[in-house]
């Protein structure tokens, strides 16, 4: 599979999504084009219903646009295949979180890297490796995930997201459940997965926190997506 390496990590061209509501079609995104770049984590802001979760299943892979290009690193991600995609090189870490809570934090992250094919000997070893970069306590790391707070929840499922050495993590409302302090432990997990990781972290929030923490703030508005 041939990259640019020179490209964009994530680069949208002239998106466009338009819903079919019986007679009706709907475009909720109108050719929107912005190039995405590692390192540098990105808040996606916008009044509800604006399209910031249509945007981000685009962005991540689980839907197709109706007209336009999404690439990864130059290559058209419906080329590349969009399960390969969402399993290499772009994780998603959901509101719901889809944590398996009856299953440790570290069992949480092995069984991912299993389904999703990561050839690592030590798989155990990666996973502990993740949490402690993600601040879960070593006691936690082996508790059913059902036992842990929300903060902790969420700490364990972008450690899952990143089992997979992905370039890019998308997140959807990540502090949308958690009290102010917890939210500010987040948001500094994920700024420091752009800023000393190198990843391309991609938020969609209604959070000012968030916005405010972020390298780019994009708001979304009657379809179009412009910087602040
Ligand atoms: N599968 C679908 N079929 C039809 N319409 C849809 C579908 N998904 C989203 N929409 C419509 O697209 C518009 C944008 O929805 P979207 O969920 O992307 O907005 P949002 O900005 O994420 O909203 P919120 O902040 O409330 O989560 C809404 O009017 C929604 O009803």
């Amino acid at each position: 599979m041939t990259f640019l390496p020179h490209a964009p990590v994530l680069e949208l061209t002239e998106v466009t999504r338009s819903y079919q509501s019986g007679n009706r079609k709907r475009t909720v995104l109108r050719g929107i084009s912005y190039a995405f770049e590692p390192g540098r984590m990105y808040a996606v802001i916008g009044p509800s219903g604006s399209g910031k979760t249509t945007l981000l299943s685009l962005a991540s892979g689980l839907d197709s646009p109706s007209a336009g290009t999404v690439r990864f690193r130059g290559k058209d991600v419906a080329e590349l295949g969009l399960g390969r995609y969402r399993n290499r090189h772009a994780a998603t870490v959901f509101q719901s979180l889809n944590l398996l809570t009856y299953m440790t934090a570290v069992q949480n992250i092995t069984s991912a890297m299993e389904i999703t094919g990561v050839q690592r000997g030590n798989k155990n070893q990666r996973a502990v490796e993740l949490l402690d970069l993600l601040g879960v306590d070593a006691g936690d790391h082996n508790r059913r995930t059902l036992k842990l707070s929300g903060g902790q929840q969420q700490r364990v499922a972008i450690a899952r997201a990143l089992a997979c050495e992905v370039d890019i993590l998308f997140a959807d409302e990540p502090t949308g459940s958690l009290d102010h302090e917890t939210a500010g432990g987040i948001i500094s997990v994920f700024r420091k997965l752009a800023h000393d990781e190198g990843k391309c972290v991609v938020v969609v929030t209604h959070s000012r926190e968030v916005a405010a923490a972020s390298d780019e703030v994009l708001q979304l508005k009657r379809g179009k997506l412009s910087a602040r």
